[in-house]
């Protein structure tokens, strides 16, 4: 059977203390209650850092440049109804202040705390890259 593919792009914001950013998917959507990397699907006509860009303006208030999105690597997972393809980029740098504009919980994690926060089953291959980066640190 023909698969359905999901593309959807993610970024790990990343703070001057090394925490990253985590929201919480809420009730009524899909993987409800999980922590996620803000993030989203393409609309028509969009390249994915301008995707990016956009869904990081309309979820967290922020202005990110684009020089300031470095790739990190990607996640590619099997769900039951779709397969996703997630690039993931890094980001550390941006204009204004970060809040859940969409009534979301956000939560700024140590990378070696991640995994106290329970995450979609495709994000989890993408936390040893983070570590990598970032180093182990839990406090
Ligand atoms: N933004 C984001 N999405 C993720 C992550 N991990 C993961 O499996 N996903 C999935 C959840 C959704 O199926 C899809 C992102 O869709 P979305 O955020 O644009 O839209 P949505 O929840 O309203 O979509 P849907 O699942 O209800 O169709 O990717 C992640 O770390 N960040």
């Amino acid at each position: 059977m023909a698969v359905k593919l999901v593309f959807v792009v993610a970024c790990a914001l990343v703070d001057q203390d090394n925490r990253i950013l985590l929201a919480e998917r809420p009730e009524g959507k899909s993987l409800a209650g999980l922590w996620e990397f803000p993030g989203g699907k393409l609309e028509p006509g969009e390249r994915p850092e301008e995707t990016l860009i956009r869904e990081l303006h309309e979820e967290l208030g922020i202005t990110v440049e684009e020089p300031c999105l470095a790739p990190l690597t990607f996640a590619s997972h099997t769900y039951e109804t779709f397969h996703l393809f997630m690039p993931l980029w890094v980001c550390r740098r941006w204009q204004g202040s970060v809040r859940g504009r969409e009534g979301q919980r956000l939560a700024w994690v140590k990378p070696g705390r991640l995994r106290d926060y329970p995450m979609p089953a495709a994000d989890e291959p993408l936390i040893p890259f983070l570590t990598e980066l970032l180093g182990e640190a839990r406090d």
